[in-house]
């Protein structure tokens, strides 16, 4: 895994009540603090903002603009696996077990409901 998700995956841990985060002086900290619905509430703001910002940058804004939104989604979305003593790394293996794997196909080898 990239060496600062890991980095930024130890620090969000670090943040919580259990060790000792502020939430004084951590934004993270204080996203445990309030609770599961806040985290919950600013993923899906952070996944509006991502969806307006692809639609600002096909209407020629700049670029740089999705990424910014992205990282903001990517960030709250490392809070939310650490509420659930998930990691990045989960994550990243998840995605290297599907690798070479056909969305098409999965879906059609899936059990009939
Ligand atoms: N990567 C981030 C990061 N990305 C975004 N944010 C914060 O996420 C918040 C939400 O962004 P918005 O644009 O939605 O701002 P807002 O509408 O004012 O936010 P709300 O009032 O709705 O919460 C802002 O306060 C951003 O500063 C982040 N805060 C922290 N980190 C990382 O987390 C580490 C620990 O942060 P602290 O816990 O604050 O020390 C930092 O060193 C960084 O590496």
């Amino acid at each position: 895994m990239s060496n600062s998700l890991e980095r930024l995956a130890a620090v969000i841990e670090s943040r919580k009540p259990e060790h000792g985060g502020d939430p004084e002086t951590s934004y993270v900290a204080r996203l445990f603090a309030k609770g599961d619905d806040a985290i919950l509430k600013k993923i899906g703001e952070e996944a509006v903002e991502t969806v307006m910002a692809a639609k600002d940058v096909r209407a020629g804004a700049d670029p740089s603009k999705l990424l910014y939104e992205t990282a903001d989604l990517w960030f709250h979305s490392m809070v939310l696996l650490a509420r659930f003593d998930l990691t990045p790394q989960q994550v990243i293996d998840e995605l290297a077990r599907r690798e070479g794997v056909s969305g098409i196909e999965e879906k059609a080898a899936r059990p009939q409901e």
